[in-house]
């Protein structure tokens, strides 16, 4: 549904994008991740068509970013990562605003959709915080009920329950066949929402994985301390993948198959067993970090 073929932007500074290539297919949400300055925004406003690349080509729909922008903006649902408005209008003159604008009116939805953000609609939008402002940008990202959605750090700003109301949203457009683009620095509302990612640094794509292949690469540690310093040779005779083994206490890393675990420390004598978990968050690093692969 989305496709982006070796798009390619260099600022004067030399700064931008280099051959980024990815596909968002219909009805995947998919999340687009980096650090700060790595080209995120970038590569969104060439698919919006507010700037033309350098090389490459990107299309939505099978519509072209550069040459057939207008009709794709019509139709998409967007938030930008900077949303400018209109101060002097109230949130709700605003969404009509942009309705007018689409020619696509659906006060149902729009109604609904401030309920669910619980946002002051006939607040002045001058006098509303950056989070009720930012409820405003996904409101009219989301009220015209589009197919493709793009979304520029959409939960910047908002409180915990609003980032819940967010995910919750966006499982459910999920659910119903809707194809979402979107880039975020939130590891847990991109876990609970994409099924795929792709990770930007510098410029340059350094990963398209999908999180569940990314989640079963995760690793567990076992702390587990036994009744005597003895048992520590089993673990160490087991072939067990151990970290550190001190004194009684062994941590032990596990990914994906517990049962050579088990099976070894059946035969011991364990007096505790304590566990960490490893989060998507550590991987996601590793990939943000120079060194990373
Ligand atoms: N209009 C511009 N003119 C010149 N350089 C720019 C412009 N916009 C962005 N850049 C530079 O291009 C690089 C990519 O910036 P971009 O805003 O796309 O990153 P980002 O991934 O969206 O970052 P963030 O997470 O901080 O929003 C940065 O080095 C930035 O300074």
């Amino acid at each position: 549904m989305i496709e982006v073929k070796s798009l390619t932007k260099i600022y004067p500074s030399g700064k931008g994008i280099f051959d980024v290539s990815f596909d968002v297919k219909k009805g995947e949400v998919f999340g687009f991740l980096g650090p700060n300055g790595a080209g995120k925004t970038t590569t969104i406003r060439n698919l919006m068509g507010f700037t033309n690349p350098t090389s490459g080509s990107a299309t939505i729909n099978g519509l072209d970013c550069r040459t057939e922008a207008a009709t794709i903006q019509e139709k998409l649902g967007y938030v930008p990562g900077e949303i400018a408005f209109f101060d002097n209008m109230t949130g709700l003159q605003f969404l009509k605003f942009i309705a007018d604008m689409r020619g696509v009116y659906d006060s149902n939805r729009q109604s609904k959709l401030i309920e669910w953000f619980e946002l002051e609609s006939d607040r002045k939008i001058r006098k509303m915080s950056k989070g009720m402002k930012q409820k405003v940008g996904l409101i009219a990202a989301f009220m015209h009920d589009p197919e493709v959605i793009i979304l520029d750090e959409p939960t910047s700003g908002l409180d915990p329950l609003m980032q819940k109301r967010f995910v919750e949203l966006i499982v459910e457009e999920r659910n119903r066949g809707k194809t979402i683009l979107m880039s975020s620095h939130m590891f847990d509302e991109v876990d609970k929402t994409c099924e795929r990612v792709a990770i930007i640094r510098d410029g340059k794509i350094v990963a398209v994985e999908d999180i569940k292949t990314l989640k079963a690469s995760l690793e567990k540690s076992f702390f587990i301390t036994f009744a005597n310093k003895a048992e520590i040779d089993k673990i160490k005779n087991s072939g067990l993948e151990f970290k550190t083994a001190d004194d009684n206490k062994v941590e032990i890393i596990v990914t994906g198959d517990y049962s050579h675990l088990l099976t070894t420390l059946s035969n011991c004598q364990v007096t505790d067993i304590d566990t960490s978990v490893q989060t998507l968050e550590h991987i996601f690093m590793r990939y943000y970090s120079k060194e990373g692969k």
